[in-house]
């Protein structure tokens, strides 16, 4: 569709005049009589669109600033201010900041100068771009921010400070920041005493741990002003409203990685500036009838559950610690007997095997939500046909794995369930059942390679909306009896004797859930998942490469 065009004049652009456009969709400049549309002013600044012009879209301005003029483009060579005269042509300028694409997902603040020929055509540009932005109203003004000093490699506050403060300044967003003082500050803080209404958004500065306790804290304040009971297990919760970036500053920044691209600070920044918006499932988990954590990325019992005991432990070597008791857990070995149920997802939302990965505008994650849930005519359908059927599992397992999202990180880049989707309302059921620690080491390899982790007999995985799992030392005498009815009577006996004396190791040790860095205080839980209960100020990795055009050039 033909855009307005708002304003237009011959500007300099790197000591090259040219034609120089605005409209509802982009600022564009070509040099002018340049008719070959392959030349474009000085270094290429962005993409070419479909006339030739180089162009910045106009939801990727950062801002907009009238430059104190200087000599350099007056060929003097040295960088020297000059008075203000009306007279001198092209020495006052304006430079638009802009995002720009560079490798790996990761995004800079990029900057063109154009030179005007007088000021009140300067300024005129300057007002034009600026009324633009301000009709962005998904951007943000207002922030609060939670910096955890202690995360990661302790550079949160540095990086706040030296790479994100400056660019929120150059955006005009205004921040209250929070440096926490203990753990579970921001989670409180958050829950009873913040005003929530002042903001248009939360930022983390930290790792998941601390993300963990900002979506703790709006995820109950959220509920608890709107008088839902989140230790009820089939409570329906309220979406919150804020969005929430995340500053990478932690240890594995896998929620970042995995709706951003990369770990790298100004990218997320740029991403808040711009006011993205990626929704995101959220799992509750429940021990009987009390309410226990919220999950987004990892929940695992047995290998990740024994990987984040033993490096708590460890926690003043910072991000090695996981490397280290990665392999102490490994060379342990230790699988861990249990029952999960399951309730499977539709198949509408594909599947943990089917090579499509949550993207930009996901067509999965934006199905209705009723499409989601399959839910179908309520009279023509019984109660368990509408509701799905539950599916049982036993065995012995090295690792249970619920990955809400694909927990793409530095150490695994396509991540633990490279298909799982960030907004769909399922979670991946990985299941790795018993084998020899060679064979765990070819699955655990390959998830720092493109191979299938998944393609092993002992690997089976689902895509469920809920489940529940239960470790055989907690299984009820009537669980038992029922399963081992068709076992011999010696096995029988056997399993009553090891139950009342744990010290024998018979199938009975005991592991612990990882839910995104925590340790929970029970192993018997129910996990539902809420199909996007929070949303990020992201938009989700991007398809295309850092040369392709990013937007459809009609719209330009
Ligand atoms: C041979 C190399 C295999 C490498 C396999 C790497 C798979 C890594 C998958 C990582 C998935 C991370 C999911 C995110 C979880 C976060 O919510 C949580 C909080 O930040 N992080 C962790 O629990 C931190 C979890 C960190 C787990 C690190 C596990 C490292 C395993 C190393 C095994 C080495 C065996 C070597 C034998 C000689
Ligand atoms: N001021 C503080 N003092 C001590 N602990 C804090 C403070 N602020 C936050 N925390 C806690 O620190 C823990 C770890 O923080 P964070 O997630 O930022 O880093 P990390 O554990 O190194 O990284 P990751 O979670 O990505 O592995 C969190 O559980 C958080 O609750
Ligand atoms: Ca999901």
């Amino acid at each position: 569709m033909e855009q307005k065009l708002l304003l237009s004049s011959q500007l300099s652009v790197h000591n090259t005049l040219c034609e120089v456009t605005l409209n509802s969709a982009a600022l564009s400049w070509r040099p002018r009589g340049d008719n070959t549309h392959k030349r474009a002013a000085g270094r290429r600044y962005g993409p070419l669109n479909a006339a030739g012009s180089q162009y910045v879209p106009v939801c990727e301005i950062i801002s907009v600033q009238e430059t104190e003029e200087d000599c350099a483009s007056t060929g003097v060579g040295k960088w020297q201010k000059v008075p203000q005269t009306p007279v001198e042509s092209n020495q006052h300028a304006f430079t638009v900041s802009y995002v720009e694409r560079t490798q790996k997902h990761r995004w800079r603040c990029g900057e063109v100068t154009l030179h005007c020929t007088d000021r009140t055509l300067c300024l005129q540009w300057v007002q034009a771009i600026r009324e633009q932005l301000s009709l962005l109203t998904i951007r943000p003004k207002r922030l609060l921010v939670y910096i955890n000093p202690y995360g990661g490699k302790h550079h949160g506050k540095r990086i706040y400070e030296q790479k994100v403060a400056p660019i929120f300044s150059r955006a005009s967003i205004s921040t209250d920041v929070i440096v926490t003082e203990w753990a579970n500050h921001a989670r409180d803080h958050l829950k009873t005493e913040a005003e929530l209404k002042k903001y248009d958004g939360v930022v983390c500065v930290g790792g998941d741990g601390m993300f963990s306790e900002i979506i703790h804290g709006l995820i109950s304040r959220t509920q608890s002003d709107s008088g839902v009971d989140q230790n009820l297990s089939d409570e329906t919760l309220i979406p919150c409203s804020l969005r929430i970036g995340i500053i990478p500053a932690g240890s594995t920044d896998c929620i970042c990685y995995a709706t951003v691209g990369s770990n790298d600070p100004v990218t997320s920044a740029l991403h808040i500036v711009v006011g993205d918006s990626q929704p995101m499932d959220v799992c509750s988990i429940h021990h009987n009838n009390t309410f226990l954590r919220y999950s987004v990325s990892l929940l695992g019992y047995g290998f990740y559950g024994d990987v984040l005991t033993d490096s708590e432990r460890k926690r003043w070597m910072g991000p090695a610690r996981y490397d280290i008791s990665g392999v102490k857990t490994f060379m342990s070995h230790r699988y861990y007997e249990g029952t999960i149920t399951f309730l499977p997802a539709d198949e509408n939302v594909g599947t943990p095997r089917d090579k499509l990965p949550c993207r930009t505008g996901c067509n999965i994650c934006s199905l209705p939500s009723a499409d989601k849930q399959g839910s179908r005519d309520e009279e023509s359908v019984s109660d368990t046909d509408r509701k799905g059927v539950w599916q049982v599992i036993r065995g012995k397992f090295l690792a249970i794995n619920a990955a809400c999202m694909s927990c793409a990180c530095p150490r695994s880049p396509k991540g633990l369930s490279p298909s799982a989707h960030l907004a769909d309302g399922t979670v991946d059921l990985i299941l790795v059942r018993r084998c020899s620690r060679f064979d765990f080491l070819r699955h655990l390899l390959r998830h720092t390679n493109k191979d299938d982790q998944f393609d092993y007999p002992f690997v089976e995985v689902y895509r469920v909306r809920q489940f529940h799992f239960t470790p055989r030392y907690e299984e009820t005498n009537s669980e038992l009896d029922l399963r081992e009815a068709d076992g011999s009577g010696r096995k029988r006996f056997f399993s009553r004797i090891c139950r009342e004396h744990p010290a024998c190791n018979c199938s009975l040790v005991h592991s612990s859930w990882n839910c995104d860095g925590e340790i929970l205080p029970h192993a018997a839980i129910q996990v539902r998942v809420h199909c996007q209960l929070i949303k990020l100020f992201a938009r989700g990795i991007e398809e295309h490469s850092v040369f392709e055009e990013p937007y459809p050039l009609s719209a330009i």
